[in-house]
């Protein structure tokens, strides 16, 4: 079977299992992908690639630190909505699942009728939103679709808010983003736009290639020791065992009635 069902902390959640043992683990609550293991070597242990923090609530009760929070309709506090939006604390539904050419992936949805009331009453627009999640030897790939399915334009923003998981965030090299190369030594919060081409990632042990299309910027994120030690979710030492890395549409961009927005991401290795 190369998807099945699991309890993710008190999550359910799908586990993919692609024929080659690339694995990927999804909760429904914020489509959430809580863990990558690209496919290992024979007989090497599968190694995780996505940081999850120690003290993340798993629950449901608020979002999950660490993986692949889905961020839409708004990013951060540039809007007058929940922070980072709603999509991250809803439970989404399983569209499809299963595997194609040696891929395991699953489709999930999330529309206005799955909002809770009060995110549905303050976001008041009709849309459907489809993550897809593929994972294959040492690749994974997501898609995100926005349709407006309503009679209004809508104004939106969205990003894949990754945790890459790293050993010393002070090795991290990162390069595509501006002229120079960019190395982490404090907190940093930033934005990169108009990300042209492939942005080429350093994690200090391996060198991985973050490829977007329709996502037109980028945010590096590490909150560096004063920020994360006011974090509740985050144990005070754990900022140095990640870097967020995000294919972003900071926009707002406007989605016409019938319009389709899709934004791809994919992370592989460099060679
Ligand atoms: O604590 P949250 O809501 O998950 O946000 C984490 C970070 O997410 C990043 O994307 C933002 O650029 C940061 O400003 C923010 O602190």
């Amino acid at each position: 079977m190369s998807v099945s069902t699991i309890e993710y902390g008190q999550l359910p959640a799908l586990l993919l299992r692609a024929p080659d043992g690339a694995e990927a683990t999804i909760t429904l609550y914020g489509a959430h992908l809580v863990s990558w293991k690209p496919a290992a070597a024979t007989g090497a242990p599968a190694q995780e690639r996505m940081f999850m923090s120690r003290l993340s609530a798993l629950d449901g009760s608020r979002a999950i630190r660490g993986g692949v929070p889905v961020i839409f309709p708004q990013f951060a506090e540039r809007g007058e909505g929940t922070r980072h939006g709603f999509a991250r604390t809803s439970t989404w539904r399983v569209l499809d699942s299963g595997e194609q050419d040696g891929a395991a992936f699953a489709v999930l949805g999330l529309n206005q009728g799955d909002l809770s009331p009060q995110a549905s009453s303050a976001w008041a627009y009709a849309f459907e939103l489809a993550l897809r999640v593929a994972v294959h030897g040492a690749e994974l790939a997501m898609a995100l679709e926005v349709r407006n399915i309503g009679t209004h334009p809508f104004p939106f923003a969205a990003a894949l808010h990754t945790y890459h998981l790293v050993e010393d965030v002070e090795a991290v090299r990162i390069a595509g983003l501006q002229a120079e190369t960019l190395a982490i030594t404090d907190k940093l919060d930033q934005v990169f736009e108009g990300i042209a081409g492939a942005i080429h990632f350093d994690n200090g042990a391996d060198k991985l290639l973050l490829q977007q299309s329709g996502f037109t910027d980028a945010v590096v994120w590490n909150p560096g020791a004063a920020d994360a030690a006011a974090l509740a979710d985050m144990d005070d030492e754990e900022y140095r065992n990640f870097v967020c890395i995000e294919p972003a549409l900071l926009g707002p961009a406007t989605l016409e009635p019938g319009g389709v927005w899709r934004g791809e991401y994919r992370i592989s290795p460099a060679v």
